[in-house]
C-alpha cells in the first residue's frame, strides 16, 4: 500500500534528511515509526501524504504519488500532526466544514469517540484545553476512515485514562484494508498496539520488523544479576537488577520492551541487526 523507493529528501540542498530510503508497507496493520529527535520521522510522513516532495526516488501510496496532490488521493489519506491548529469554529461547525472532503466519514463514530473520550460537544474549539483538542482531532482523523492514517506523537497531551481509551479505540477500528502509522516517542503508552516496529536512523529505515519476530530472536528480561544471562546484547540497571536484552537461544517468550528495544538498536546497531538478517 506503500511503496517507497530510493527517496531521497532534504529542506536544503546538500542536505539530506532521508536518503536512498526503502519502505514497503502493508495494510491491516499498525506501523510504530520510531527514531531519535531529528531523524526525520515527521518529513517521511509528509512526503507519504504529499505536503512534502522527494528530492529523488519514488513514493507511492494506495497506488498514486502524493506529490499530484489528487483528490483521489488525499481522501484516502490522513496526518494528524503533532501541533495542532483549530480554527474558532464549535465542533459541529468543524465536522461541516471538514468532513464532506472524506467520503467515507463517519458522523456516528465521531461522536462516539467523542463521548468516549469524554469531550464536551457544544465547546468551541479554541477553548478546548490542548488534551481536548488533541481528543477531537484523534476523534476526527479515524472517523474519516481513511485507507492510510498518519498520526504524529498522537499521545501526547492526552492523560493516562485517555492513552488507554486511544489504544482501545484504535485497536477496536483498523480494518483490513487500513493502514496506521504512529510515529512516536511515547512507546511505552503504545506498545501493546503496534504490531510492526520501523526505526529510522541515519536516514534510513534501518530495522522493520513484526513485534512477534522480534520476540522470537530476542528476549526481554529483568535479572538480578547479568550473569544469568548467557548471551546478552543490552542491558539497563533497573529497580531490582536489570533489565536485558539477550539473544532468544531457548525459545523463550517474552513481552517487547519497545523502549529498551529501541535503546537497544541505537547503543548495539550491528549486533541487534544481525540477528535479522
Ligand atoms: N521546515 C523545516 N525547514 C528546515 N529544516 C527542517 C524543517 N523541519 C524539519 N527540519 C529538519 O529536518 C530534520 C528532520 O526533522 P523531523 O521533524 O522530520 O524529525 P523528527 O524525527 O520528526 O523529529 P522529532 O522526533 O524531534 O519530532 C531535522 O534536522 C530538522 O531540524
Amino acid at each position: 500500500m506503500i511503496n517507497i523507493e530510493n527517496l531521497t529528501f532534504g529542506y536544503h540542498k546538500k542536505q539530506a534528511v532521508l536518503e536512498n530510503l526503502d519502505l514497503h508497507l502493508k495494510p491491516g496493520h499498525i506501523y510504530g515509526l520510531l527514531g531519535r529527535n531529528g531523524a526525520g520521522k515527521s518529513s517521511l510522513l509528509h512526503n507519504i501524504c504529499g505536503l512534502l516532495f522527494p528530492d529523488a526516488g519514488t513514493c507511492q501510496v494506495a497506488g498514486k504519488n502524493p506529490a499530484d496532490r489528487s483528490p483521489e488521493f488525499l481522501q484516502q489519506v490522513f496526518l494528524l500532526p503533532e501541533e495542532i491548529y483549530l480554527p474558532n469554529v464549535s465542533i459541529k461547525s468543524y465536522l461541516d466544514i471538514y468532513a464532506p472532503f472524506y467520503p467515507e466519514f463517519n458522523r456516528d463514530l465521531f461522536f462516539q469517540f467523542l463521548t468516549e473520550f469524554e469531550i464536551p460537544v457544544e465547546n468551541k474549539l479554541q477553548s478546548m484545553s490542548y488534551g481536548q483538542k488533541k481528543k477531537v482531532m484523534i476523534s476526527f482523523a479515524l472517523a474519516t476512515q481513511a485507507k492510510v492514517l498518519l498520526m504524529d506523537e498522537p499521545t501526547n497531551g492526552l492523560d493516562i485514562p485517555s492513552k488507554r481509551q486511544f489504544r482501545k479505540i484504535i485497536a477496536g477500528i483498523i480494518k483490513e484494508d487500513q493502514l496506521i502509522i504512529i510515529s512516536t516517542h511515547q512507546v511505552k503508552d503504545l506498545d501493546s498496539l503496534i504490531d510492526f516496529v520501523l526505526i529510522l536512523e541515519d536516514k534510513k529505515i534501518i530495522l522493520h520488523q513484526p513485534v512477534d519476530h522480534i520476540t522470537e530472536k530476542l528476549s526481554f528480561k529483568q535479572v538480578m544479576s547479568l550473569d544469568e544471562i548467557a548471551t546478552p546484547i543490552y542491558s539497563e540497571g533497573a529497580l531490582k537488577g536489570y533489565a536485558v536484552v539477550a539473544i532468544n537461544n531457548k525459545q523463550e517468550h517474552s513481552r517487547l520492551d519497545m523502549e529498551m528495544f529501541f535503546n537497544a538498536v541505537l547503543t548495539e546497531k550491528q549486533q541487534i541487526l544481525s540477528q535479522f538478517n
